[in-house]
């Protein structure tokens, strides 16, 4: 299936005029403004299957049935002008973040490294969002080094209620929530902007980007992070992947699917009828906790 799959895209489609096939998940691919410079190939080397057929690669977040994301033109920007020399005391875009370095200075969440920016050590600690007004932050570059940014969680935004739909409607029900991402980090700013409330999804299981394929790990290399670029998007907010190591050549790329809700994961393993439910991790990391939920 696979080797078929290949030799039809690389053969240019035969039997298709322009020889681009909407449905061919390379054809997809190749049309990210990305593919030159960072490019993304797709390889199985354990079985002969191909990505599910259904599944579309799409680059940024689409929205789904009664979502209307907001209009770049209303967007208010800031005054700084570089990623470099941005810093939360002087600049409006990051006026809710505050960055310490070691010597206690209000410092940009980012350092310039040889090759770009990576996040600082302090920041990748914690588990707070980003504010950056500036599109300048890390491309990953080979190997990766910690702090890089990877890549973006895209998908479907759903409202609530439609979520709810796809849940009770999902084939893989229970594990219909490892492609669902609730965008919930602003939530808290509600008192003053009552937007913030009514929190959106992002579903990735049919229309997603390479992320998507991102397995657990329970010692992961990648964490994820909320990340805005205006205010009027915090609603909306990004979910950037970032290295939380260095990662050497052809290492896979994993993250902790329960980040910071390890005690319910204990829980459940204690209790054995909810045990025999659960699904065994195959991670094989030291620090392996047996169970991905
Ligand atoms: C978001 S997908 C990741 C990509 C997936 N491996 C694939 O081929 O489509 C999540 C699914 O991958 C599998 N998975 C990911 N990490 C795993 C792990 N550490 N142990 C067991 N299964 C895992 C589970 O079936 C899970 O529902």
């Amino acid at each position: 299936m696979m080797r078929e799959a290949y030799i039809r895209h690389f053969k240019g489609h035969p039997g298709l005029q322009n020889g681009f096939d909407p449905t061919c998940h390379w054809c997809q691919i190749s049309t990210f403004t990305t593919h030159l410079t960072a490019h993304i190939s797709i390889v199985n080397r354990v079985d002969d299957m191909t990505l599910p057929p259904d599944f579309v690669f799409i680059q940024r977040a689409q929205p789904g049935k009664d979502i209307e994301l907001p209009d770049p033109a209303f967007f208010s920007g800031c005054e700084c002008k570089k990623a470099a020399t941005c810093k939360s005391a002087r600049c409006s875009c990051l006026q809710d973040m505050t960055v310490l370095d070691a010597k206690n200075a209000d410092v940009y969440v980012y350092r310039a490294e040889a090759g770009g920016y990576v996040m600082r050590d302090e920041y990748l600690e914690t588990r707070e969002p980003i504010y950056e007004c500036h599109e300048s932050c890390v491309r990953a570059l080979q190997p990766i080094r910690k702090g890089q940014f990877i890549d973006l969680y895209v998908g479907e935004i759903l409202t609530a209620a439609e979520t709810e739909i796809r849940r009770k409607h999902s084939a893989i029900t229970q594990k219909k929530d490892v492609y669902l991402f609730e965008l919930d980090k602003f939530k808290s700013d509600a008192d003053r902007d009552p937007s913030l409330a009514n929190t959106v999804f992002v579903d990735g299981e049919f229309r997603s980007g390479p992320t998507r394929f991102i397995n657990h790990s329970c010692d992961p290399n990648l964490r994820i992070f909320a990340r805005v670029g205006d205010h009027a998007t915090k609603r909306f907010h990004d979910l950037a992947f970032f290295a939380i190591k260095d990662i050497g050549l052809e290492e896979e790329l994993t993250f902790d699917y329960v980040d910071g809700e390890d005690e319910k994961l204990e829980e459940e393993k204690r209790n054995p009828l909810q045990k025999r439910e659960m699904t065994r991790c195959l991670c094989k990391s030291r620090k392996c906790r047996g169970y991905l939920w």
